[in-house]
């Protein structure tokens, strides 16, 4: 993402929170169910599928990485966070989870503090931005029809909202100005789904 110089500065920054684990008051509801072996609430119920972020999971194998994306999955919670990194499954079918109210809902939080969203990505990029002024990317990666198409939709039609909301309209100009994002494909990858 890049900076448009002429901003202002000091725009509220966002940061890394150092660490959390249950579901913010986002698009997905706090429910207690399900089964994961060791990972409970300390109570006996199974809270697993309440860790949106990976880092949060006191057992932390491929097994129970899986089980964790399955169980949000299933519940429509397709994106999880792994710490500052944020993990897309493609749910294949629309989600009312892009309108201008998650926008709104997004704007200047700290990645984290609300339910994992691929706005959220896109609004620490933008205010982070401003406030270190300077260029930001997000890097999108994943195996062919994983959804990096769509979900630099989503990052660009976040940014473009964030833009148009006053102060930063060149913003908006640099943003579309930059075109298509630049899609790499990595030299040398074994992955059979051409990434
Ligand atoms: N968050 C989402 N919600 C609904 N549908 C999605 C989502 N993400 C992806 N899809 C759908 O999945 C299909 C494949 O997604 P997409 O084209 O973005 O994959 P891709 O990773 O860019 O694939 P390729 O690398 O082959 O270009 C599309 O039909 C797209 O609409």
């Amino acid at each position: 993402m890049l900076y448009s110089p002429g901003q202002p500065r000091g725009h509220s920054g966002h940061g890394y929170p150092e660490s959390r684990g249950h579901s913010g008051p986002g698009h997905d509801q706090s429910i207690r169910e399900g089964a994961l072996g060791s990972e409970t609430d300390g109570g006996g119920v199974p809270s697993l599928e309440e860790y949106d972020d990976l880092c949060s999971l006191t057992t932390l194998t491929e097994d129970t990485i899986l089980a964790a994306l399955r169980l949000r999955f299933y519940k429509h919670n397709i994106y999880t966070y792994a710490r500052g990194i944020l993990v897309a499954i493609n749910p294949f079918k629309f989600l009312p989870i892009y309108n201008p109210k998650y926008v709104m809902m997004y704007n200047n939080q700290p990645l984290g503090k609300l339910s994992p969203h691929i706005f959220a990505v896109a609004d620490v990029a933008y205010h982070t931005m401003l406030k270190q002024q300077e260029n930001q990317c997000v890097v999108i990666s994943g195996e062919s029809g994983s959804g990096k198409t769509q979900s630099t939709n989503f990052l660009i039609h976040c940014l473009t909202a964030l833009s148009q909301k006053g102060y930063s309209s060149g913003v908006k100009r640099t943003i579309l100005g930059a075109g298509p994002v630049l899609e790499v494909r990595v030299r040398g990858c074994v992955c059979e789904g051409g990434c």
